[in-house]
């Protein structure tokens, strides 16, 4: 099994401290979503992991080992920090095979890869000459170069067209699926909850969460259910008999707060209220985040004030 694990993973420059007694595993067969506001420390988490930087304290390792110490780290793990890392005067095409040749990966990859990018067509141009999405795909080839079974790419989505978060979307599911260990930062909370089915949350550099997607929505937004109905006032008691709220809107729809719809739909029916219409709202991913991060700057302002 080969899970990236942080242990007390604590790092300062100087006297701040951006990463905090972190713990953490990301396990394999999912797509693991990282998010925190700017300067949260998941970058530094992430260079930490890859040994581009030391820790202050704790450690990281993939598949149990430190990456340092991994004898073809390309083959075990790839990783998208800054897709602006290419050299420019290269082909995309050569980037790759340099990459390959210095890691002992064999040269078919490079193909295998461009393809897999939808880079094949312009392989024979100069990086320079790419644009961000192409420098994205880019560093997503070089990623998969190794054919890893660990990916840590910050920020995929960058640059991307609708075409190519399409793409992107599709590609991290598969290689999740697949069984490899998929590690995604982004501030796209969209994007975020259309691949990843466990979260990890950083708030200044401390663990906020670590929870599955699902658990992660409804610990922090309420459902709620919307009806239309021939009759508002047999609707409007049967949920007030029930203990429920309901607001009237403008086209005629009623909100039922914190309500499941399979309550709403039972109670309706038992009542013999009309109806012509029972959706389930559910909590989005960017609502909870949002209830999450805002909680913790509160803190965070209180903590300073006393
Ligand atoms: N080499 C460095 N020297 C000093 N401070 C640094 C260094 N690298 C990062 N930092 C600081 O560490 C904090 C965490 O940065 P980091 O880039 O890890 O956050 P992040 O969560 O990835 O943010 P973003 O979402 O904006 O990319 C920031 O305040 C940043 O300024």
């Amino acid at each position: 099994m080969t899970s990236i694990d942080v242990h007390h993973l604590t790092k300062e420059y100087g006297t701040r401290r951006v990463v905090d007694h972190l713990t953490f595993r990301v396990r394999p067969g999912r797509v693991t979503g990282f998010l925190g506001p700017n300067g949260a420390g998941k970058s530094t988490t992430l260079r930490l992991v890859l040994g581009l930087d030391r820790p202050t304290a704790g450690y990281a390792t993939v598949g149990g080992r430190p990456y340092v110490t991994l004898r073809e780290p390309l083959s075990h793990v790839g990783a998208l920090l800054d897709a602006q890392a290419a050299h420019g005067s290269r082909t995309g095409r050569d980037h790759l095979r340099v990459l390959a040749a210095t890691h002992r990966i064999p040269d078919r990859r490079v193909e295998e890869v461009l393809g897999e990018t939808g880079l094949s067509s312009v392989a024979g141009r100069r990086v320079k000459t790419y644009s961000l999405g192409m420098r994205q795909r880019l560093g997503i080839a070089a990623a998969l170069l190794g054919d890893p079974e660990v990916l840590m790419l910050d920020e995929p989505s960058n640059g991307l067209d609708p075409e190519g978060i399409v793409w992107i979307r599709q590609l991290l599911r598969r290689l999740a699926g697949e069984g490899r260990t998929v590690l995604v930062s982004s501030h796209l909370m969209n994007e975020t909850a259309s691949f990843a089915e466990h979260l990890v949350v950083l708030g200044r550099g401390r663990l906020l969460a670590d929870t599955s997607m699902r658990d992660f929505i409804h610990a922090r937004v309420q459902p709620r259910v919307r009806v239309r109905t021939t009759d508002p006032t047999a609707l409007k008691s049967a949920l007030a008999r029930h203990g429920h709220d309901a607001v009237q809107h403008e086209d005629g729809h009623w909100i039922v707060q914190h309500a499941h719809v399979d309550d709403i739909g039972r109670l309706a029916s038992a009542a013999g209220v009309p109806l012509l219409e029972l959706t389930a709202h559910e909590g989005t991913l960017e609502q909870a985040y949002l209830d999450l991060t805002s909680a913790e700057a509160e803190f965070a302002a209180q903590s300073k004030e006393a």
